[in-house]
């Protein structure tokens, strides 16, 4: 699977990469890159199936989005990187701790879905919309999750998510709706970052809080007055936090 990547920073600095929401491609890591880019080189990727990546007909799984990242750093020649994901990439950082903790020094995720619970059908209702009607169909509904009605710039977002592959859109949510990474949390030996938010409707903190006590030694921050998508609303919160735990 080709991904496609920007990459950002000194060539010899550690790896940081950096994995964004559904709908978005790395493009939505800029309020982040050149902060994190003076201290590491910062590969933002677009999961398959968004952006610039393949995008080969659906389901995915969550093992073919994880594998896809394993991948990336092989063609890369990284042997170990730490991982910064929101949403759909907070969940494949999950499957990364699980699933090759030798090839991850940390981890920061953001909002991270850990298992469908009662929205399997939802995701699987929002598959079928999208690939019948586009990803316009779905637009303006995500970009209240994504955002408080008072934050003032939605329109990269929005052309983001309308250039999303409607096949590959779908297909992540399915990606979504049949996983659930909560077996092996207790399992995860790299430190964690979790960050949840107060108004996020997509993945709510009650959800990502019981997280923080079955990671052994997560450090959990809950962000007021912000919904699913803080990177971009708050980088003025969210990039102390970053850099303070990649460090
Ligand atoms: O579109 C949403 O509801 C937000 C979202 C959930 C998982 C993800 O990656 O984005």
């Amino acid at each position: 699977m080709r991904l496609n990547y920007a990459e950002t920073g000194p060539d010899d600095a550690p790896v940081v990469l950096l994995g964004s929401s559904l709908g978005t491609t790395h493009a939505m890591w800029a309020p982040q890159v050149s902060v994190l880019a003076e201290r590491f080189r910062v590969i933002a990727f677009d999961h398959r199936g968004h952006g610039e990546s393949e995008a080969p007909p659906g389901p995915y799984t969550i093992d073919d989005l994880g594998g896809d990242v394993l991948e990336l750093l092989d063609t890369l020649g990284v042997d170990q990187a730490s991982y910064v994901g929101i949403s759909l990439g907070g969940a494949v950082g999950l499957w990364l701790a699980q699933n090759a903790p030798d090839r991850f020094h940390r981890f920061a995720l953001l909002c991270p879905p850990s298992n469908p619970s009662d929205d399997a059908q939802m995701w699987t209702d929002r598959a079928a919309t999208v690939r019948a009607e586009g990803t316009q169909a779905i637009t303006d509904a995500t970009l209240e999750r994504w955002f408080l009605p008072d934050f003032p710039d939605v329109d990269p977002l929005r052309q983001q998510l309308l250039n999303t592959p409607d096949e590959g859109y779908a297909a992540c949510c399915e990606a979504l709706g049949t996983t659930d990474l909560r077996d092996k949390l207790g399992d995860i030996t790299a430190p964690v970052l979790l960050i949840t938010t107060e108004q996020d409707t997509s993945i709510p903190p009650e959800t990502v809080i019981p997280l923080a006590s079955a990671i052994p030694g997560a450090h959990l921050e809950i962000i007021e007055n912000a919904a699913h998508l803080v990177t971009y609303s708050h980088p003025e919160v969210i990039n102390p936090l970053l850099l303070a735990h990649l460090s």
